[in-house]
């Protein structure tokens, strides 16, 4: 019998796909909080007195009526589930405006700001008495934040124990000073989670240990997929505690992005 001559391997044809290595997986983008959308804000105010003309003519002039301040010139963005948001800037650029446009203080004249839940403004300053003692505006702040007072009861000691002001909770505001004040402030508005938390420039006062405590505060807050905008001039604050940069100069978006490049091409218009 003659010698097969086939030479053709064996091929197995049963041989089951052998996946190659996985296709690599976008992460889902965050879920978004806010959205500003070609945001305008002006002031109608009444002036009188003197001032520069328009234009920056080098001449002062008599003003009298109403005039219109244009503090927000169409100023677009969105920030999401998680992110800590610094907004920095020159004075007047309207840096406290569009914080108060997200919290709906100041309605935009133009343009709309959408948000998934009501943002809270870290300042409940407005909502606090003098002539009350640390006890009672912890109950006032809690309850201009929207807590219900059995809410507010349960998180008293936290709010007291975090303001380190233990010994003087029961004596009037007034007679505090402003970084104990601001100390108060800080701990009613941060003592729970917020979805949307807005502070602006609470952290410039109070002494360095306590701001370094308030900090750890922004950043266990957005850990827990809260956003949070923070105003602040401090770029050290900033640095620590952001994970994005906003600047605004009169009143519209110069930049958007890393904060160590905003606060770079920022600083470099500083000197
Ligand atoms: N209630 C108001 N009525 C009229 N004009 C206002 C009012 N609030 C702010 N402005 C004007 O709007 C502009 C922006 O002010 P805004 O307070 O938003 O700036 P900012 O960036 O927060 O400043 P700063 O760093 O000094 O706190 C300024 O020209 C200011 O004069």
């Amino acid at each position: 019998m003659a010698e097969s001559t086939d030479t053709t391997p064996d091929v197995r044809t049963d041989v089951p796909d052998v996946p190659g290595p996985p296709e690599p997986v976008e992460p889902a983008p965050a879920p978004l909080a806010v959205m500003a959308d070609d945001v305008h804000v002006e002031y109608r105010v009444y002036a009188s007195g003197k001032a520069l003309g328009p234009g920056g003519r080098k001449v002062l002039q008599r003003t009298r009526g109403v005039r219109t301040v244009h503090a927000l010139k169409g100023v677009t963005f969105s920030a999401s589930q998680g992110e800590s948001v610094g907004v920095i800037g020159s004075n007047g650029s309207g840096k406290s405006t569009l914080m108060r446009a997200i919290t709906g203080l100041t309605p935009p004249s133009r343009g709309a700001i959408y948000a998934t839940v009501r943002p809270n403004l870290l300042g409940v300053g407005a909502a606090l008495l003098g002539d009350l003692s640390g006890d009672r505006n912890i109950l006032l702040g809690g309850l201009a934040l929207g807590f219900t007072k059995t809410e507010i009861e349960a998180m008293r000691d936290d709010i007291v124990s975090f303001a380190e002001l233990e010994e003087f909770i029961d004596l009037p505001m007034r007679t505090y000073s402003s970084g104990m004040q601001q100390r108060l402030k800080f701990a009613i508005a941060a003592a729970k989670q917020h979805e949307i938390l807005i502070v602006d420039e609470a952290l410039s006062v109070g002494d360095r240990r306590f701001r370094e405590r308030s900090e750890q505060r922004i950043r266990d807050i957005r850990e827990q997929a809260g956003t949070i905008f923070l105003v602040s001039h401090s770029m050290g604050t900033i640095r620590d505690t952001c994970t994005r940069v906003i600047w605004l100069e009169k009143g519209e978006l110069r930049e958007d992005g890393e904060p160590d490049e905003v606060i770079k091409a920022y600083e470099k218009t500083k000197k």
